[in-house]
């Protein structure tokens, strides 16, 4: 393969104390009992860091419908916010992007929450907008606004939040003892947004973050989920298990992005990816058939009937499941799609463990340097700009990956053995140029 550039893969791990792969906290050296404590997530963070990972990702839902199924991934027992409040005094450089939803919620309080975290670890933070699945139920709503709906909402959100970090200037505290001005009111203003869902008089009470403004995390793959994310994200997340199809992803993406007048470099798309491995190849083929011993029949089959939205307690493991029983809806995910795809080749079992493993993500289970040089050439190939890592389990699956893999592309230039830079965006090449914030601001009127 021969290297096009100098350019370096983008990584990111998503932080689930269980394990990403369903029911891996049953594995016998998992930390299971240690869910909750700051302990675990101290040593997750961590290890991350150690890694040189540009940041650790927090999922977010506001139900517990998932926990109660027996399910972990999408729901965060570790609340974004209050952990990357705990995770700045327990890391130095890595970045910290936490999950919020602009269905539920208030623009306001969320520009508020992330521009103290921002503030506080010295610009590492960043905002992963979603527009939520659930959670009705707590917001005193019959059902889920439909997805055109919550995209509409969403877009509105993000550009107050947007204004009111950019409410600030950069040089506004002067702290000036003698004339009794800590701020200079003339470098702070109000936003006055007037819109179709928020009224917002702003500004925050906040300084203006180090890194101008958190980095912006997004990842809608309906229509409206990429019209959102090519216009406001610095890190797109995507499921693509299939490289061709990834491929043809990457370039829509990249064009709808140029399209708005960004530079499509500083819009990284990071598929996310399992990698199983071990030092030797029986050693990751061991993890995963451990793993997949760990899968509890109940919870695979509760799992696949919430996210493909059908009965399937009544069939046989070994028999695939009835085309009918996939009911089209405008409420369904693209991931959907994927799964219906997936039920037509595989048995409920086959499925249970394909899905157990990382829910349509892409899976690899290999030894570190056959997984690195896949890895890279679909960056080479133009498939991605990076990885979101989903740990197999935690500690070892999660250590597996940190240790023996990421050396593997350092080893071969493809990514940082050192931080540079001060910030999250610097140490990401996210960096915003002045041009960029006045093209931004050309778009909204302040
Ligand atoms: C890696 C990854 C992480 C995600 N994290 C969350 C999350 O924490 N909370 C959430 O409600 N949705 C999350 N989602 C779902 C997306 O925000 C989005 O709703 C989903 O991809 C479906 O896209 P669509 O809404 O455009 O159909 C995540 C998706 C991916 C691929």
């Amino acid at each position: 393969m021969v290297r096009q550039s100098n350019r370096q893969l983008a990584l990111t791990m998503f932080m689930v104390g269980f394990g990403y792969h369903n029911d891996a906290w049953r594995h016998p050296r998992s930390r299971s009992g240690e869910i909750g404590t700051l302990e675990l997530i101290r040593d997750m963070s961590q290890a991350a860091e150690a890694a040189r990972l540009d940041a650790i990702f927090f999922a977010d839902s506001f139900s517990a419908a998932g926990l109660r199924r027996g399910g972990f991934r999408g729901v965060s027992v570790y609340e974004p916010i209050s952990t990357i409040g705990a995770m700045i005094g327990h890391t130095e450089k890595i970045g910290m992007i936490g999950t919020h939803s602009t269905t539920w919620g208030e623009p306001y309080a969320v520009a508020r929450q992330f521009a103290g975290l921002d503030v506080l670890s010295g610009g590492r933070v960043g905002w992963n907008v979603v527009t939520s699945i659930n959670g009705n139920e707590n917001f005193g709503r019959e059902q889920m606004p439909l997805p055109e709906l919550r995209y509409a909402r969403a877009t509105e959100f993000v550009e107050v939040v947007k204004k009111l970090w950019d409410s600030w200037d950069a040089d506004a505290i002067i702290d000036d003892k003698q004339r009794a001005l800590w701020i200079d009111n003339d470098r702070i203003r109000d936003i006055n947004h007037v819109g179709e869902y928020f009224r917002v008089q702003g500004p925050l009470a906040i300084p203006r973050s180090p890194q101008e403004r958190p980095v912006l995390v997004q990842a809608g793959q309906s229509p409206a989920g990429i019209e959102l994310g090519s216009s406001i994200a610095d890190l797109v997340y995507t499921v693509q298990p299939d490289k061709a199809k990834a491929i043809e992803f990457y370039a829509d993406y990249k064009q709808k992005v140029k399209a708005k007048g960004r530079d499509p470099e500083k819009v990284k798309i990071l598929p996310g990816i399992m990698p199983i491995t071990g030092r030797t190849q029986a050693e990751a083929d061991e993890l995963a058939d451990e793993l997949a011993n760990c899968i509890d029949e109940n919870n695979g089959r509760a799992m696949i009937q919430s996210l493909i939205d059908a009965d399937v307690s009544d069939l046989d493991l070994n028999d695939k499941i009835p085309p009918d029983r996939f009911v089209d809806g405008p409420q369904r995910m693209e991931r959907w799609y994927l799964f219906r795809e997936l039920a037509e080749r595989m048995s409920l079992w086959e499925l249970i463990v394909h899905i157990s493993r990382a829910v349509g993500h892409r899976v690899m289970i290999s030894t570190p340097d056959k997984i690195a040089e896949s890895m890279i050439e679909w960056f080479e190939d133009g498939a991605c700009d990076g990885y979101n890592f989903n740990p197999p389990s935690v500690p070892e699956g999660m250590d597996n990956m940190l240790r023996l893999l990421v050396p593997e592309l350092q080893e071969r230039g493809y990514f940082r053995d050192e931080y540079v830079g001060d910030t999250f965006r610097e140490r990401s090449g996210l960096t915003l140029t002045e041009q960029d914030l006045k093209n931004e601001r050309a778009t909204y009127v302040m």
